[in-house]
């Protein structure tokens, strides 16, 4: 069944090229699925903003773990749990679009991202951006990093301070080094202003681009970067560079051609923000559990110094062998999914859960839900690392742990995430206890990505 439009997606609102969306259906072909529409106009966005993992409770208790929502400009339907994970994620028939899914968000600000786009044309550019995270350009990015972080650290040795604030502003200069191949300096400020406002646009309320809103900065960021880019493909794909930009200026399709020059501006735009706040999130929940679990900082500084000295980092050689720490950084995903939620756009009608859900519904998927699930994480809200340790994740289902999402779509950069967040630790770790003062438990926005409200204030004890 594919319902008359409502009314059609336009370009001033949504971005460019986005005539094949199917029109929006009428609210009543989803009646038939159980939940709320809330108030009016705004629907439940107020209350999932507030708290979204309490929602989403209250709503599978009320309703089931298939429910109808009405939020961020519409209904859609919520599915929860490993099984929803895998039929939309998996995608084994090719029913749901992750570029008409996130495109109301993203398209204005990061079009023809690989989010943004479906199927074939994904598969192919996806495999052409896939040459920068191999293990050689990946030995590289580990160097920068590890230099970039070594530094930082030091600077933050012995203070109190506000962790989440400057930890993104580490992981923007890191990505200035390691994503872009400039220094630091006042032309990767510039650069970072102009990224910080795309991505602030990209979740303001307002999606057009007025004078003195976010989105009117967000246009204006996209276009200078859009211009700087640009202007330096044809240097990057004559140049010997090691950064990721550089990296996919030679890259070469299956016929042999390069990118063109806007694709690459467009991949580099959306990878850069699909790091940033992903990576701040997820380094910022692990700082957290750590400080909480000081026997937990023992256990990894044990392992890392086994690997390397104290405060000399790691090489991507010696990554693998940072096992208990990687299981403590999926723990912290865990807990924390830095993508809480995430959408698609069925293409074709499909059943699950008992119902019919029509062509053009708008479909959201939950880590977070999934993650809290009793059945497959008894006491979900303990941070134990052991729970990824072989013996206790083999029976799991595939879908019950899912931060970094599923099947053709699934995050490129995890192998980067799982590097800098190894690499950060290691530094820190096996130089310093980080330590809150008793009592303390911030509390977390979750939407749209994960941050603690109050900045996390936490200390850097010198060992
Ligand atoms: C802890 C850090 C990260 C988390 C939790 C994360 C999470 C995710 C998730 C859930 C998706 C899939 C969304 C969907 O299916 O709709 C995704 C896709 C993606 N991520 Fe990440 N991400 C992280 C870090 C990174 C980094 C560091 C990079 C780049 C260096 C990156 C690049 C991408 C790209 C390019 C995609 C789109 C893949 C595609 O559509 O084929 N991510 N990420």
């Amino acid at each position: 069944m594919n319902a008359p439009a409502k009314f059609n997606w336009s370009e001033g609102r949504f971005g460019p090229d986005t005539a094949h969306w199917l029109p929006r259906n009428p609210d009543a072909a989803l009646d038939h699925i159980p939940g709320e529409d809330g108030m009016p106009v705004i629907g439940n966005t107020l209350e999932q903003l507030r708290d979204y993992p309490s929602f989403t409770r209250r709503m599978v208790g009320k309703y089931g773990r298939v429910y109808r929502n009405n939020s961020f400009g519409g209904r859609s339907v919520a599915l929860h749990g490993p099984e929803a994970n895998e039929l939309v994620m998996f995608d084994r028939e090719k029913i749901f679009s992750s570029e008409q899914g996130w495109g109301p968000v993203l398209n204005l600000l990061f079009p023809r991202g690989l989010m943004l786009m479906d199927f074939e044309k994904h598969r192919a550019d996806r495999k052409v951006l896939s040459v920068a995270f191999k293990p050689e350009p990946m030995r590289h990015y580990a160097d920068s990093l590890n230099e970039g972080i070594r530094d930082r650290v030091a600077a933050w040795s012995g203070k109190t301070f506000q962790f989440y604030p400057a930890i993104k502003e580490l992981t923007l200069d890191l990505a200035a080094t390691s994503f872009l191949g400039i220094p630091w300096g006042p032309e990767a400020d510039k650069v970072n202003k102009a990224f910080v406002d795309m991505v602030q646009a990209s979740i303001g309320v307002v999606r057009r681009p007025l004078p003195f809103t976010a989105m009117g900065r967000g246009v204006k960021g996209r276009a200078y970067l859009v211009d700087y880019f640009g202007k330096m493909v044809p240097e990057r794909r004559d140049g010997a560079g090691e950064d990721i930009f550089s990296q996919i200026c030679r890259a070469r399709d299956d016929d042999g051609e390069y990118l063109t020059t806007g694709a690459i501006v467009d991949h580099m735009n959306f990878l850069m923000m699909a790091a940033h706040d992903t990576i701040t999130s997820s380094i910022t929940t692990m700082v957290y559990q750590l400080a909480k679990h000081p026997e937990w900082q023992d256990r990894l500084r044990e392992e890392m110094l086994s690997v390397a000295p104290a405060g000399e980092g790691v090489g991507h050689n010696g990554l693998g062998e940072l096992e208990l720490t990687e299981w403590a950084f999926k723990e912290s995903l865990r807990l924390v999914p830095p993508v809480p939620s995430f959408p698609r756009r069925a293409l074709k009608d499909f059943e699950y859960g008992g119902y019919r859900i029509p062509a053009g519904t708008s479909v959201g998927v939950s880590p977070a839900f999934t993650h809290m699930m009793e059945e497959h994480w008894p006491e979900p809200e303990k941070f134990d690392p052991m729970r990824f340790a072989p013996e206790q994740a083999r029976e799991r289902h595939k879908y019950a742990w899912v931060p970094f999402g599923g099947g053709a779509h699934m995050c490129l950069g995890l192998h980067f995430a799982y590097m800098q967040a190894k690499i950060f630790f290691h530094h820190v770790v096996t130089t310093h206890r980080i330590v809150v003062r008793d009592g303390y438990a911030p509390e977390w926005q979750m939407l749209p990505i994960p941050r603690p409200k109050d900045g996390l204030t936490v200390t850097f004890e010198p060992l």
